[in-house]
């Protein structure tokens, strides 16, 4: 409720209910991929499957169902390997090998377990420097991403966080690129010092106005949670 979505940076924290969780897991088996900035990939060591019964590995055919892991990482940074628990899953066949994007070429040995179990890394060469952050060129520009994974075939992505990934996407220079935008919120505060969703504030004319508004919104009660859904409003 205070839109912590972790109670303290780099600490995977239950937040959602088993309702909220499961329809978090048929948005995944509804989508080509699902994404995650590195962050998250380094604090939760996540699945980034679906487990729902009947999609391919519990129960259904194949891998149908299971949305393709994408993790941003542009300076190589998640250190991942044979016992990772998306590597694991995708050897197992329920789910699929992640692709990485990132901006230099990796070395061969971390191609390996990657490439092992159906995944790559895509090489973005287009970083731009960000002024609001440390690193200087390390960024990527979103259609750029995008564009690299509609050339895989992937034509809907699921964007699940962290903070920093969700808090770009909700900026006004990239909030168009967004479909739809869906909020679980929990019964609980985190407290001060979590990962907090709030984008960088606005401003016209010197005048501070609000960043960003969602319109066509629906709010579902699952479970003790309550799941909000809306559209970017674009002026
Ligand atoms: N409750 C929930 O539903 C969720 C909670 N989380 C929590 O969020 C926390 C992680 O959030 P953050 O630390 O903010 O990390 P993050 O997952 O947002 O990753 C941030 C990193 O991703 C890369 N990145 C993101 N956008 C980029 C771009 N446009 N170009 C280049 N690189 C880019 C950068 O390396 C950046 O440092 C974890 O504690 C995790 O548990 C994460 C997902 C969902
Ligand atoms: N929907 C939702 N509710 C929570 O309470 C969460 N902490 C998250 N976290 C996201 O889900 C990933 C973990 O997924 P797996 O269960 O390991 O497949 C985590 O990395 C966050 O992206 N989501």
């Amino acid at each position: 409720m205070d839109s912590n979505i972790a109670i303290a940076p780099g600490v995977q924290s239950p937040i959602s209910g088993p309702e909220s969780k499961a329809m978090t897991h048929f948005l995944r088996s509804k989508h080509d991929a699902i994404m995650i900035g590195v962050g998250t990939a380094t604090a939760d060591n996540p699945s980034l499957n679906c487990r729902l019964e009947g999609v391919g590995g519990y129960g259904g055919e194949g891998l149908e169902g299971q949305p393709r892991p994408i993790i941003i990482d542009p300076q190589g940074r998640w250190d991942f390997n044979w016992t990772s628990k998306v590597i694991v899953l995708a050897k197992e066949g329920r789910g699929k090998g992640p692709f990485i994007i990132t901006l230099q070429e990796p070395p061969e040995w971390k191609k390996k377990p990657l490439e092992a179990v159906g995944g790559k890394y895509i090489v973005c060469m287009r970083g731009w420097r960000d002024q609001s952050k440390p690193e200087p060129n390390t960024h990527l520009q979103w259609m750029d991403m995008f564009s690299a994974l509609r050339e895989e075939g992937i034509k809907s992505i699921m964007i699940e966080g962290g903070g920093s990934v969700i808090n770009e996407l909700l900026n006004q220079r990239n909030f168009g690129s967004v479909n739809s935008v869906i909020v679980t919120v929990a019964p609980m505060w985190m407290g001060k010092g979590g990962v907090q969703v709030c984008p960088e504030a606005r401003r016209e004319n010197a005048e501070k106005v609000p960043m960003a508004r969602l319109r066509d919104v629906k709010w579902v009660p699952l479970g003790e949670d309550v799941v909000l859904c809306g559209r970017p409003k674009l002026h």
